[in-house]
C-alpha cells in the first residue's frame, strides 16, 4: 500500500496557523483538490486538528489545518487553542496565514509571537489577494517588512481563485526534508468519513443559524449503515439549552429540514452515493464546559 520512495523524495508536515477566518480550511481544500475541511464566514469554524494529505510525484505534504488561535472563553476554546499551538511544535514548516484584505492586526501578532517562541521554521502566507484593491501595495509592504524582520519568506495567494497556489506548493516542497511516504498515496485525509460527515452537518448549522447557536452545537454521528443502494446515517445535534433546540428545529421543523437536506447533498458528494440522513436534537446542558462531555464529543487535548 505504501510505496518505497525514490532517493530524492521529500515529505513532511506543514501546519496552517492563523487567527480565525483567514482561510486556513479553504486553503487546505484548494491544495488537496477536495472538500475535506468545512468552511464558513463565521469565525472559529474549525474545532479539531485535521490533516490533509497532498501526494505529488516527488513529494508528500501533510497539511495540518488548525483551529483559529483566539482568546478562549471556555474549556472548549482552551482545548482548541492549546491543540493549535501544540501543532506548531511538531511540524517541519509553519505557514502563518493572514488575510491580505486587512493590515496585520493584534490577533495576527499574537499568533506570530507564538510561532516565534516555538522557534519553528515558518513562512508568511498572505491569503485573499483577490480582495486587494488600491491600498493593496501598502498592505503587502507592511507584511513584507514584518516577515523580513524575522527572516521569513512571504507568499501571496488566493485560496478561492487559486492564484499563487502553484508557487506556494513549490515553496513547501523546497522546505521539506527528504523522507518517506507517511500515508498511502491515494489517501487525502487522516480523518474517517464519519468525522467529515459530522463536520458537514456542523457546516450547515454555521451557515444557517446565528449568534451563539452555531458555537453551542456539537454533532455526533450515532450510526452509519451502508446498504447496497443507500447509506443510512443517524446523527444528533447536542445543544446547551432548550431555546437553542427550538431554533435548530425551527417553525414546523423547517430549520432542521434545511440543515438535513443541505448536509445530505454534501455527504452524497463525499461518499459518491445516496444518503438517507436522520438528525435528532438533544439538550445537554453546559457540554462546552464539561471535560467529560467534551471528550465524549471528540474534543480531547491532542
Ligand atoms: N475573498 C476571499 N475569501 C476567502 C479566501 N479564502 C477564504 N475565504 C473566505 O474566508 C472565510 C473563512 O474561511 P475559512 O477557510 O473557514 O477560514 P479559517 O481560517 O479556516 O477559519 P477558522 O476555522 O475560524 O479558523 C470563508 O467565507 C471563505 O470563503 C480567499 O482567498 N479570498
Amino acid at each position: 500500500m505504501i510505496p518505497e520512495p525514490s532517493t530524492d523524495f521529500k515529505s513532511g508536515f506543514v501546519a496552517l496557523v492563523g487567527r480565525p477566518n483567514v482561510g486556513k480550511s479553504t486553503l487546505l481544500n484548494a491544495l488537496i483538490g477536495q472538500k475535506i475541511a468545512i468552511t464558513s464566514p463565521v469565525a472559529q469554524t474549525t474545532r479539531n486538528r485535521l490533516r490533509g494529505i497532498l501526494t505529488l510525484p516527488h513529494a508528500q505534504i501533510v497539511l495540518v489545518d488548525t483551529p483559529g488561535i483566539h482568546k478562549p472563553h471556555h474549556l472548549l476554546g482552551q482545548t482548541i487553542v492549546r491543540n493549535a499551538i501544540g501543532a506548531i511544535s511538531s511540524v517541519d514548516l509553519t505557514i502563518l496565514m493572514v488575510d491580505g484584505g486587512d493590515r496585520m492586526g493584534s490577533g495576527d501578532r499574537f499568533v506570530a509571537e507564538t510561532i516565534l517562541q516555538s522557534k519553528a521554521p515558518a513562512i508568511l502566507g498572505v491569503n485573499k489577494i483577490d480582495k486587494l484593491t488600491d491600498g493593496g501595495a501598502e498592505i503587502i509592504a507592511s507584511y513584507e517588512s514584518f516577515a523580513a524582520e524575522h527572516g521569513w519568506q512571504v507568499v501571496q495567494f488566493s485560496a478561492t481563485t487559486g492564484a499563487g497556489l502553484a508557487e506556494l506548493q513549490t515553496i513547501m516542497c523546497d522546505r521539506l526534508p527528504l523522507g518517506p511516504y507517511y500515508y498511502p498515496p491515494d489517501l487525502v485525509t487522516d480523518q474517517p468519513e464519519r468525522f467529515i460527515m459530522g463536520e458537514l452537518i456542523r457546516e450547515q448549522v454555521l451557515l444557517l443559524t446565528r449568534e451563539e447557536v452555531p458555537h453551542s452545537v456539537a454533532i455526533s454521528i450515532d450510526q452509519v449503515d451502508e446498504q447496497p443502494k443507500i447509506t443510512r446515517v443517524m446523527a444528533t445535534l447536542h445543544v446547551e439549552r432548550d431555546s437553542q433546540k427550538g431554533i435548530l428545529i425551527g417553525k414546523k421543523g423547517q430549520m432542521l429540514k434545511e440543515i438535513g437536506t443541505k448536509a445530505r447533498e454534501q455527504m452524497q458528494k463525499l461518499i459518491m452515493g445516496a444518503v438517507h440522513l436522520e438528525i435528532f436534537v438533544k439538550v445537554q446542558p453546559k457540554w462546552r464546559s464539561s471535560r467529560f462531555q467534551l471528550a465524549d464529543l471528540g474534543y480531547r487535548p491532542e
